[in-house]
């Protein structure tokens, strides 16, 4: 029998809001919500209310937030090289999508070593072992990461072999991962160019997980601003505002969870938040 360097696969399926698995928090989207001091850097609001905990929140590392975040004055000043390097192209694969293009970046060396050193600045002293990067373009971020934080590069492909399947922004698709490539206990870096619905990231998290490994956290370089995902998973959490605020790194940064998947990084007062609120939080 042929043997491919993926025989040995795991296989995973993500149907998000039919997938009872995900039905973690509720979430009540909302344009009636007072004006909240957060609010200025989005466009829509939602109220995400935790009910239960049953999944393990990863959270999700982005650089570049297509919308009004782009703004920002908070942001570390490379990220502004980053963002103008990336070609949006409307319409493109499906009318209505715009479709964001990292091949432009990679065309200027300063602002693809921007990119790979940022992530390898909040990485290398993670003691992470695995950097597991998404097909196709997970494949370009992934490896310098790897090498530069001392972890093995694992490739978690999109054969379109297998017959289950996840749920994208455009189309269904799968992950597999060479089932001996990560050992159980090992501590995981999830690597992709953008973040749309999460169905990707939560497919590879799950594959990890499945063979035992930690996701420690997830990194793109894009995030979608749409909220389109709330519609894709329903249920949606924000993760521990105090624990935020109390890290080194990110004292004006909220964090929201999708299906234990953090969904948004929200740059806001954190002071304003207090212990009683926490799991209340308007974006
Ligand atoms: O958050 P999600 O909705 O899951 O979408 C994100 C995924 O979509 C893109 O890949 P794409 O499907 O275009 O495949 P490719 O990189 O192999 O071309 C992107 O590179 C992510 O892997
Ligand atoms: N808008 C988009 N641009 C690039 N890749 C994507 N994957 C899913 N949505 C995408």
């Amino acid at each position: 029998m042929p043997t491919s360097p993926f025989h040995s696969c795991l296989s995973l399926s993500l149907r998000s809001k039919t997938d009872s698995s995900f039905n973690f928090y509720q979430v009540r989207s909302t344009n009636q919500l007072p004006t909240h001091h957060d609010t200025k850097f989005l466009n829509q609001q939602a109220t995400c209310v935790r009910e239960r905990e049953s999944f393990p929140s990863v959270l999700v590392y982005t650089l570049h937030f297509t919308s009004i975040m782009s703004s920002c004055k908070c942001e570390d000043s490379r990220i502004h090289g980053i963002k103008n390097r990336i070609r949006v192209v409307p319409n493109f694969p499906k009318p209505g999508i715009m479709f964001q293009d990292i091949t432009t970046l990679l065309l200027d060396h300063k602002a693809f070593k921007n990119t790979i050193d940022l992530f390898i600045e909040r990485y290398k002293h993670k003691n992470i072992s695995v950097v597991a990067g998404i097909e196709a373009r997970g494949f370009i971020f992934g490896p310098p990461i790897a090498l530069a934080i001392g972890a093995k590069f694992v490739p978690m492909r999109k054969p379109r072999k297998l017959p289950e399947e996840y749920i994208l922004e455009y189309g269904t698709d799968c992950l597999e991962m060479h089932i001996e490539a990560v050992k159980p206990t090992e501590r995981a870096l999830v690597v992709d160019d953008l973040i749309a619905t999460g169905g990707t990231l939560c497919a590879a998290i799950r594959l990890l997980e499945r063979v035992g490994a930690e996701v420690v956290e997830c990194a793109c370089v894009i995030e979608l601003p749409e909220l389109k995902f709330l519609v894709n998973f329903s249920f949606v959490t924000i993760g521990s505002m105090l624990e935020i605020a109390g890290s080194r790194e990110a004292k004006w940064q909220a964090v929201i969870y999708i299906g234990g998947i953090l969904l948004r990084m929200v740059q806001c007062d954190i002071s304003a938040v207090t212990d009683g609120e926490r799991d209340i939080l308007y974006v």
